[in-house]
């Protein structure tokens, strides 16, 4: 039976490449991208079937920073399939990134460069708003969005012959001290990316506490650093083509400069062939690349706390209680 695979910001960057690799790896399986509007399914479509032409590959349209869009293509998708085998939980913003320079200088006479090189820690800020449902923009487009669409899809992942898998694209940007359980959409701060990539942890190593009994198991992984749109947001292109050569040099120390979204998906491929009851939940999936090119996975444990994992969970419920009651008409 042809797996069912459903890739959220498939658009572009890590989440296209992923699509054309994971079709490398099985010809056969039925991939469903999901994409913001009409337009951009349809031109990802062409540009996968372009290098896959006999592919499955069908699309839904979801905007994971809005709550109605989210709950129409659960709908549209429990339509459409009895299972999903794997959902790839892939979109992400990083709006208004701002590089302290100063900092970053200081660091780089530090013995932590590397440390900072790649998770930005204490280089980067950002600025988030409020979107049009009242939440902060980075929290639900990065975690909150993807958390009702796989409730809403429940039914699909639950209780099927094979487990099935959530694959979210964290970071190793995610960081606890940018994160509170008192400000968890992180209104007051301005990491609010760090603190939604560590809220992205949190929920994963729950959602597999909560449903590994009923077959469904979550993993977290890191592309590493890729130029893509998002990191082309935050320096201008030409100064990153400059920068190239001394990337491709600083790969030597720091492997996860995976630098192509190509390389960014090893984890995610990775994950795909593994039997998930061996995976260790508490561990994020890095791809890296060597110096010279060579694509592997490391394994890290997270620094989550599992206590404050659980009441951050319990937080998300009541959210989603609230969107539920308000959006009844959207249910079925
Ligand atoms: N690049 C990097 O160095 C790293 C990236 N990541 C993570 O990888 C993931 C992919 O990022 P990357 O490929 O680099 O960045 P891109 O900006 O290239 O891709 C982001 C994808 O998310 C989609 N997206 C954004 N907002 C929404 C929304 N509201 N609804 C639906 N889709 C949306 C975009 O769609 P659209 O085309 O419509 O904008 C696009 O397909 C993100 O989660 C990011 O945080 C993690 C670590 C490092
Ligand atoms: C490397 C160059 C000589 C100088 C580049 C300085 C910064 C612009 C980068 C240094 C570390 C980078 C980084 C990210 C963005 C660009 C830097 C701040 C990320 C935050 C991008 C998104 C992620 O999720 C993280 C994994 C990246 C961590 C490293």
């Amino acid at each position: 039976m042809a797996r069912v695979v459903l890739v959220t910001g498939a658009s572009g960057g890590v989440g296209l490449a992923l699509c054309r690799r994971l079709l490398e790896e099985d010809g056969r399986l039925h991939l469903c991208i999901a994409c913001r509007n009409e337009q951009t399914c349809e031109n990802t479509r062409e540009r996968i079937l372009a290098y896959h032409p006999s592919a499955q590959v069908s699309t839904v349209e979801v905007d994971l920073g809005n709550l109605a869009s989210i709950l129409r293509a659960a709908r549209e998708l429990r339509c459409r399939f009895n299972r999903l085998d794997f959902v790839y939980l892939n979109a992400g913003i990083m709006p208004n990134p701002h590089v302290n320079f100063k900092a970053l200088w200081r660091g780089l006479l530090t013995g932590k460069v590397l440390h900072m090189l790649t998770t930005a820690e204490g280089i980067m800020t950002q600025t988030d708003r409020l979107n049009g449902d009242g939440l902060q923009e980075v929290f639900a487009t990065n975690l909150f969005g993807h958390f009702m669409l796989v409730r809403q899809l429940q039914a699909l992942l639950c209780g099927n012959e094979k487990p099935s898998r959530l694959i979210w694209t964290s970071s190793s940007n995610a960081r606890e001290s940018a994160f509170s359980l008192s400000d968890y959409q992180h209104a007051k701060g301005q990491e609010s990316y760090s603190s939604s990539k560590y809220a992205t942890d949190l929920t994963s190593v729950v959602l597999n506490r909560k449903y590994n009994d009923q077959g469904l198991y979550s993993s977290v992984v890191c592309p590493g650093l890729v130029m893509s749109n998002m990191t082309y947001r935050i320096l201008p292109i030409f100064l990153w083509k400059l920068l190239m050569p001394l990337m491709w040099l600083i790969r030597f120390f720091a492997k996860t400069y995976t630098l192509t979204p190509y390389n960014g998906v090893e984890a995610h491929v990775w994950l795909f062939k593994q039997k998930p009851e061996y995976l260790d939940c508490l561990v994020k999936y890095h791809s890296c690349t060597t110096g010279l090119g060579r694509c592997y996975v490391e394994a890290r444990k997270m620094d989550v706390d599992e206590d404050v994992a659980e009441k951050f969970f319990q937080k998300l419920l009541e959210l989603e209680e609230e969107t539920l009651e308000k959006y009844s008409d959207l249910l079925d």
